[in-house]
């Protein structure tokens, strides 16, 4: 491109997109987020660099994600997805990072330094994939990212009001026309169509029911599920709640994080005694699940670390069923998974487990390492990964094996169709999840009843700059400031791990921080053997970050 045209594309940009605010962005654990009014010159640049990323990677496709997933109306976010439906690279995220905070006046010098240092092939072509959520920002920061595309010479392409992981879907079918059609109906053909194969070949019987009511967060993950309900033939009876009619807002006291952090049921839902929940958050790829007992009284969680262990657990057995015994099979998770998990998934189903840090990014990566990588964080976002390895052993069994390893290999092989393998898809996740529910015939009491949860309490603190707190080995523990770690230490140790059955390595209550990646938070976690023991160490332990890390606003405090 001539410089003089390039130059009439930083005029415009000052024009239609001007940077109005000095406050510094930082492309975090999921993109930039923050209020949406601060964010079109953001998008904008996103939308340039997003060519620029096209160009590096021989004109392949690359995905541009508005949404601000669970977070509350007002907010919204950008992010990038890299031609095979995975997050943006890493090394590409300071690149990003720089160009959203430059002036509109060092625009045009710092994109043409970026276009240097990442040598990209300006005489390329480079296609963009542009969905967005159901916010009411986002159609304005939707143009803004087309204008962005457009400016650098880029083809965009709008999916409209997509979730998350169906952009992802596109992204890497477009670039892999083995893995399927980039459109919402060609999602819906694979992913709901393997769904079907599978069902219309299992008796429904046990306890398991067809019958799924699903909390939409007033969100595009429930507008989808009404659309796929239609086409399921009986397979499973959806009954869905907060769809984003009757006055409900976007992700307020409902949705998946709502329901993980506060451990209370979303608002908007009719509650049935023991009816198994599904809730999604703002833009589909979270996925956590619940039931309320008896009395409705009191509501039971099946979190991301219950999704890993059924997953895991049913596609252990359909690989020895199948005779795959030599394909390693893993689990991925995070700090915030339940330390009971942790020890089930050791103990008893004897798959092996890595903790990374936070951010699907180094989940999907650590998964890549094993056969099949089951990974999810605790927050209910994760999926399957298979090798190619895999996917061939298994194809070769459904064709040579005796009838019984036939059979296993051909049900993995709609599993694995049916899975979303680019990043964690809570419509996806609900399939598989029903799957292996009917497949055993149980309803979500016997899988809650696989094993106890550890109680757990999450709180955040607000101090003035929560990068004064930096953690080591996947962030369990704190390096700095000074000091905190070994206060964090004191303070477990006064509690129980009610893990008796565990070395006494772990006979002390678990608490770590870390800065969140995309709130202006410090967050907090505490593990302990009784839910009163476990908020009070996550209470004391946001004392000390406060106390320690700048704290500011009122200091948090300890109830007895
Ligand atoms: C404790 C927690 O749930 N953290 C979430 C949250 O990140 P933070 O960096 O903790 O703000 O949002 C991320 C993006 O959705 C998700 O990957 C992560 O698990
Ligand atoms: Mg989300």
């Amino acid at each position: 491109m001539p410089p003089s045209s390039l130059r009439v594309v930083y005029a415009f940009a000052r024009e239609m997109h001007p940077k109005t605010t000095d406050v510094f962005i930082e492309y975090g654990t999921a993109g930039f987020r923050t209020k949406a009014n601060l964010l079109e010159h953001v998008v904008y640049r996103m939308g340039l660099l997003a060519v620029l990323r096209s160009r590096c990677k021989n004109g392949r496709t690359i995905g541009l994600m508005i949404t601000a997933s669970h977070n509350l109306e007002p907010d919204n976010g950008v992010k990038l997805i890299d031609p095979d439906g995975e997050m943006l690279e890493q090394s590409w995220e300071e690149i990003a990072t720089r160009l959203a905070n430059v002036s509109d006046n060092d625009l045009e010098s710092t994109t043409g330094e970026i276009i240097k240092q990442v040598n990209a092939d300006m005489a390329l072509k480079a296609s963009v994939y542009i969905g967005m959520d159901t916010r009411y920002t986002s159609p304005r920061l939707a143009a803004a990212a087309v204008h962005g595309v457009i400016a650098l010479k880029g083809t965009p392409k709008e999916f409209g009001i997509v979730t998350t992981p169906i952009l992802h879907f596109c992204v890497k079918c477009r670039n892999d026309n083995t893995y399927g059609t980039p459109t919402e109906e060609g999602y819906y053909e694979k992913i709901v169509g393997a769904f079907k194969n599978i069902r219309q070949k299992l008796p429904v019987y046990g306890a398991y029911s067809t019958t799924l009511h699903v909390d939409g967060a007033n969100g595009v993950g429930g507008k989808k599920l009404n659309i796929i309900r239609k086409s399921l033939d009986g397979e499973l009876d959806l009954v869905l709640f907060n769809l984003g009619g009757n006055g409900g807002k976007l992700n307020l006291n409902c949705g998946a994080d709502f329901v993980k952090v506060s451990q209370k049921p979303p608002v908007g839902m009719e509650l049935t005694p023991l009816q198994r929940v599904a809730s999604l958050d703002g833009d589909g790829d979270r996925l956590v699940y619940f039931y309320m007992d008896e009395d409705c009284k009191n509501m039971h969680l099946l979190d991301g670390d219950r999704i890993a262990t059924l997953l895991a657990s049913f596609i252990m057995d359909q690989l020895k069923a199948c005779g795959a015994r030599d394909l390693r099979i893993g689990l991925v998770q995070t700090a915030y998974a339940n330390g009971a998990s942790t020890r089930y998934i050791t103990d008893d189903l004897k798959i092996p487990v890595t903790c990374v840090k936070t951010g699907v990014k180094h989940l999907h990566h650590a998964a890549l390492s094993y056969d099949v990588g089951v990974y999810f964080e605790a927050n209910g976002h994760g999926t399957v990964v298979y090798s190619d390895t895999a996917k061939s052993v298994i194809r070769k069994i459904a064709l040579d094996g005796d009838a019984e390893e036939r059979k296993a290999a051909e049900l993995l092989l709609n599993f694995i169709d049916m899975t979303n393998e680019t990043v964690g898809d809570a419509i996806s996740d609900l399939f598989m999840v029903e799957t292996v529910l009917c497949a055993r015939g149980h309803d979500a009491r016997h899988w809650y009843n696989t094993y106890k949860d550890l109680p757990c309490r999450q709180l955040k603190v607000t101090v003035e700059d929560r990068n004064a707190i930096s953690t080591a080995d996947a962030e369990r523990q704190c390096t700095s400031p000074a000091g905190l770690q070994a206060r964090i230490d004191e303070l477990s140790s006064a509690y129980d791990s009610g893990r008796a059955f565990l070395s006494s390595a772990y006979d002390s209550g678990r608490a770590f921080v870390r800065p969140s990646g995309t709130e202006d938070v410090v967050r907090v976690y505490a593990e302990a053997d009784s839910q009163h023991s476990a908020d009070k160490l996550a209470a004391e332990v946001a004392q000390a970050v406060y106390d320690m890390a700048g704290g500011v606003g009122d200091r948090p405090t300890v109830s007895e």
